[in-house]
């Protein structure tokens, strides 16, 4: 049952986004500020935050005149208050207190987005490993779906708390499932998925790492970022995934590299890809190898790719931007299937 305002023609539902000042919320509040079936009750920041009682747009200039509502300290308080006059919640916070307080806005018969990587690993043993934490909610974990978009809309459609992709996941797990679901991949063979992503993907708070005198093109976590068992789980392939940063602001590029079977046609790889993505407005598929000046502050992704039939190998490329199709933009995705709408609904602006 929704507790949406009442409108002429539909019902708009009532969203809070927490965790408003930072880069991934704030991109949020953007694509939500321009959402006919949403309406923005809430932006929340952490209890004790520096941006408590400024306005979004005081802080994030870019959006004044279109979202102005100030910010506002999380607590119980304020959620024994709130949350249960809500729909949705977005929750674009540390992976930690997406774990922590999914269950409680679920009781509170509201609808869960969650950008963290609080509940996209199936298995809750991982979590102190890749995330450094024990998970503090396993049930809830069981019931979280995953919310690539492109490739898991009718699970989302009936979701309640759902867990959207990660930014390097999106871009590898785009190029590797065409290939994966069509079992074209040699059995056991090596995987290899590049990641470079620009600096917003680190977050906003300050760190030495991606202080702008410091940063370079550099890879980094090899062999223990958080990410490969993300790709590995959906992909349902082991991956080796080497992330790298590199010194720009947004956009993120996959690069994946695999041994197909033998006897595996060039038309069958294009088929793979082709029907996986002729009807998802949001995926692109271009004819040459994919830039992040293509898809920066937009919602796609494109990809590309070439198979070399003799030795047959194959090289995916896709690239996206990793606050929009990396987090928000397809967290609106998400929340537009669970909805009821088309998936690109408010996204897409199509010539006609
Ligand atoms: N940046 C990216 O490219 C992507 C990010 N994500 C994920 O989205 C989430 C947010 O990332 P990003 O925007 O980059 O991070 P930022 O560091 O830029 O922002 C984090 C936000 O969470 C808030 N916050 C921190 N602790 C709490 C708390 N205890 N209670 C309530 N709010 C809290 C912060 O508020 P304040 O500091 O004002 O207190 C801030 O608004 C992360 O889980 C990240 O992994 C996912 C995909 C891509
Ligand atoms: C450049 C950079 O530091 N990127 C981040 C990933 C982006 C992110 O926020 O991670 P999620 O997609 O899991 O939410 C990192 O490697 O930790």
């Amino acid at each position: 049952m929704t507790k949406a305002i009442s409108d002429s023609n539909n019902s708009i539902q009532k969203v809070a986004i927490i965790g408003a000042s930072g880069y991934a919320g704030a991109e949020l509040v953007g694509l939500l500020s321009n959402h006919s079936q949403a309406h923005i009750c809430h932006l929340v920041v952490s209890e004790n935050s520096s941006s408590e009682g400024k306005l979004f747009s005081d802080l994030h200039g870019r959006f004044k005149s279109i979202c102005d509502l100030p910010l506002v300290a999380f607590s119980s308080a304020w959620f024994d208050e709130y949350a249960a006059d809500l729909d949705a919640v977005f929750f674009a916070t540390p992976h930690d207190f997406s774990a922590d307080w999914a269950q409680a806005f679920l009781d509170a018969g509201v609808k869960v987005f969650d950008l963290s990587g609080g509940f996209r690993l199936k298995d809750a043993s991982d979590y102190p490993k890749y995330y450094g934490f024990e998970h503090a909610d396993k049930n809830a974990l069981a019931k979280a779906i995953y919310g690539l978009a492109e490739w898991q809309h009718d699970d989302i459609a009936n979701a309640n708390l759902v867990a959207v992709p990660g930014c390097y996941p999106t871009a590898s797990l785009l190029s590797l499932k065409p290939l994966t679901v069509n079992n074209l991949v040699v059995e056991n063979s090596l995987v290899v998925v590049n990641g470079i992503s620009g600096v917003t993907g680190a977050g906003r708070n300050a760190s030495l790492a991606t202080n702008f005198n410091e940063v370079s093109l550099k890879a980094y976590n090899v062999l223990q970022h958080r990410h490969q068992p993300e790709i590995s789980q959906e992909a349902d392939i082991a991956v080796i995934f080497n992330p790298h940063i590199a010194p720009y602001k947004r956009g993120l590029l996959a690069t994946v590299t695999l041994q197909l079977n033998a006897g595996v046609t060039s038309a069958q790889v294009d088929d793979a890809f082709i029907s996986a993505y002729s009807d998802k407005p949001l995926v692109r598929l271009v004819s040459s190898w994919p830039e992040i000046g293509n898809v920066a502050n937009t919602p796609f992704a494109d990809i590309h790719w070439k198979f070399d039939e003799d030795k047959q190998v194959v090289v995916v490329s896709c690239a996206i931007d990793n606050v929009l199709k990396g987090a928000s933009s397809q967290a609106i995705q998400c929340f537009n299937i669970a909805s009821g709408l088309p998936s690109e609904y408010s996204l897409l602006n199509k010539a006609v």
